[in-house]
């Protein structure tokens, strides 16, 4: 395949640059404790300074791969596939939802929505990011907003982005890895005076699983 061929396939969303896959349990959010299967996208230029992948950063880092192969290889695993990454708006979703939901199979992204709203998603987790804030369509159409806490100050822009979304949007608090001595017991009584939050922890760090 020639250079351009294979741009021509990754501008489809045909070709993805698959960083690492992965049977768990999801750690974060609403569907914490169930088993599924990850499918980590590389490329991401939000910039996050404490983001927990940066070796997803970079695409040209990691193979361009079938959308075919990563499909068939992952229903094999689990009947949920979250897709994540890197960003995975970053590239074209269509396809490689489009294949998996004709293997019956339930699609979930963890996204900060930076990018035009691609594939067909049966759970939209949104984690949005200061530097490169949503689209209108994804608070339209996110099932949970999941805000990261590393500093006094993401607690506003929290609410900010919770004012954005769909009302049926379940909304929860997380804590900064690196910070999450200082700050969780900021967000326990922020949750109690604001009971429309949740709290969301990185179970899967306790429980030293990817
Ligand atoms: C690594 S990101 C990949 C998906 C997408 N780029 C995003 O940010 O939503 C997956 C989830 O991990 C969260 N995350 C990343 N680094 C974290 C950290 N140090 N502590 C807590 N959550 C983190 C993100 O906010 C996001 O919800
Ligand atoms: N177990 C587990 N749960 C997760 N939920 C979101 C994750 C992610 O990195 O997107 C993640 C992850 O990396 N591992
Ligand atoms: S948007 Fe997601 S992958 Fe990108 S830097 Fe931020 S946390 Fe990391
Ligand atoms: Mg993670």
């Amino acid at each position: 395949m020639t250079r351009r061929e294979r741009q021509e396939l990754i501008d489809k969303g045909l070709l993805l640059p698959l960083m690492e896959e992965f049977y768990t349990i999801q750690g974060e959010g609403f569907h914490k404790g169930t088993a599924a299967y990850f499918v980590r996208i590389g490329g991401c230029d939000v910039g996050c300074h404490w983001c927990d992948v940066k070796e997803s950063w970079l695409a040209e880092l990691h193979p361009p791969t079938a959308t075919e192969k990563i499909v068939e290889n992952a229903v094999s695993f689990s009947d949920t596939i979250i897709v994540t990454g890197g960003e995975p708006l970053t590239w074209d979703m269509g396809p490689l939802t489009a294949q998996l939901k004709a293997k019956g199979v339930q699609t979930h992204i963890e996204t900060s929505g930076a990018y035009r709203l691609t594939g067909e998603w049966d759970w939209i987790c949104l984690s949005p990011k200061k530097m490169k804030l949503p689209t209108e369509e994804v608070y339209e159409k996110a099932h949970e907003l999941k805000c990261i806490i590393y500093n006094n100050d993401d607690f506003k822009f929290a609410e900010e982005q919770a004012a954005k979304v769909n009302g049926n949007c379940i909304l929860y608090l997380q804590p900064e890895w690196s910070k999450r001595d200082k700050v969780m017991p900021k967000i326990v009584d922020y949750v109690m005076a604001n009971p429309k939050w949740k709290v969301s922890l990185q179970t899967h760090k306790y429980l030293n699983i990817p």
